[in-house]
């Protein structure tokens, strides 16, 4: 039989890794050894599965007597999705026997999956349309129900299966040609974006991939031009690059030495200066106008572009990040200077690592107060009791949706 396409191999691997190994395709280094194309291929196959995994399961079941173990199973996942969203069943079914047949643990399955897609490629297109849009797992769902209300959690589950667009943020005038929507918070937004590196400006350094809520907590922090600003996790660096665009001289702390390295490549490519420090932000000294602490979190605003998310195990991991963000707010506390704003950000769904902690913080430091947010874009629902901003994935759906975030600038006296 012929080779299977690289792409679709890839992608059984990438789902082992998220569905069986619960590892996070960031930590993936499996495309680095596929050419450009399938790269790009592997991802989108791996995510299109992760994002409509609910739905292949169900449209699998009916075939199976019972559900095999994982490679088998996420192999039967790939093809079922490519089946029902379009994909040509040859091509499909052959490519997927194959990758079975050449592992050790797989070979045996052979036969059971040519069977099974021959079946899905029949009936699973009109099925899969009919099935209900794919739900979060009961750890991430429970509590988002309890903070936004079941309505909400549908809606967002809505926002996560349709995926995201491109969004860039400029650093300065628009470039001639990029195509795209200017959206009411300086953001171009892409739908069709291809290979981003080929669009007008990007070789120029006149913008950088940044969610439109991403580019948000900057422009929170208000004038930066020729203060002293610390970045406090800043890697890879698309918060840094909008303060130093924005005249700031940025320090920009990471305890990730590789992540900081991309921030380096940003910060060449776009022609802007920050002083780079790898270290650990509870452990940096120095004292600073303004702070961005764009603490690490769980992510769970970003599920839009990271379907995986859901899939690694994390109910331990976000109570040791909630006390890890409340060090890091305390102490980036201690390093701003009488008057001096810092903005408290995280890309999370969860109150817990967002308005909890500022109104925590509140109550451990008297004299520290939330500074509102000022401006014509933020709509009214945005607003968060405690003087924040909560964006959503389903805030924004007729334009596309926004990455969930949080975000209150607070100051000092
Ligand atoms: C949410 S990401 C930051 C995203 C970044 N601000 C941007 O806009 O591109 C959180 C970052 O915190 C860093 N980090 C985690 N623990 C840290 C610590 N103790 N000290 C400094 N940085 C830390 C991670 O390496 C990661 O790059």
């Amino acid at each position: 039989m012929a080779d299977p396409s690289p792409a679709r191999l890839a992608a059984v691997d990438l789902l082992d890794m998220v569905l069986v190994q619960h590892r996070p395709l960031s930590e993936t280094d499996r495309l680095d050894r596929l050419a450009a194309p399938d790269r790009a291929a592997a991802q989108r196959l791996a995510t299109e599965v992760l994002r409509g995994l609910e739905r292949a399961d169900r449209v699998l079941k009916p075939h199976l007597r019972k559900a095999p173990a994982g490679r088998v199973m996420n192999i039967l996942r790939l093809g079922a999705t490519e089946l029902c969203t379009g994909g040509a069943a040859h091509g499909v079914v052959s490519d997927c026997v194959e990758i079975a047949a050449r592992g050790k643990r797989t070979q045996g399955a052979k036969g059971l999956a040519n069977a099974v897609l021959r079946k899905v490629a029949e009936s699973g297109p009109a099925d899969w349309a009919k099935l209900r849009v794919p739900r979060l797992p009961k750890w991430l769902r429970a509590p988002l129900a309890e903070a936004w209300g079941p309505q909400a959690v549908a809606a967002m589950e809505r926002a996560h299966f349709d995926g995201a667009p491109v969004d860039l943020t400029l650093k300065g005038d628009l470039p001639e040609g990029l195509p795209g929507e200017l959206l009411p918070t300086g953001s171009v937004r892409l739908r069709d974006a291809g290979q981003v590196s080929a669009l007008p400006g990007f070789s120029d350094g006149a913008w950088w991939v940044q969610d439109a809520a991403a580019a948000l907590p900057v422009k929170l922090l208000g004038e930066v031009a020729g203060l002293d600003v610390l970045d406090m996790c800043a890697a890879p660096g698309g918060k840094t690059l909008q303060l130093a665009a924005r005249g700031a001289r940025v320090t920009a702390l990471d305890i990730s030495e590789a992540r900081l390295a991309r921030v380096r490549e940003n910060l060449d490519r776009c022609g802007l200066e920050a002083e780079l420090v790898a270290g650990d932000a509870l452990e940096h000294r120095g004292q600073y106008d303004a702070i961005l602490l764009d603490a690490p979190c769980s992510a769970t605003g970003t599920i839009r572009r990271h379907p995986d998310l859901p899939h690694v195990h994390m109910g331990e991991k976000i109570s040791e990040l909630i006390g890890l963000q409340g060090w890091m707010l305390d102490h980036a506390l201690s390093l701003l200077k009488p008057g001096g704003r810092l903005v408290y950000a995280t890309c999370s769904l969860l109150p817990d690592e967002g308005e909890c902690q500022i109104e925590e913080a509140l109550e451990r430091h008297p004299g520290l107060r939330v500074v509102p947010a000022e401006a014509d874009w933020i709509e009214p629902a945005w607003r968060s009791e405690e003087g924040g901003l909560r964006l959503r994935p389903d805030f924004w759906a007729e334009r596309g949706g926004l990455d969930g975030f949080y975000m209150a600038c607070v100051a000092k006296g």
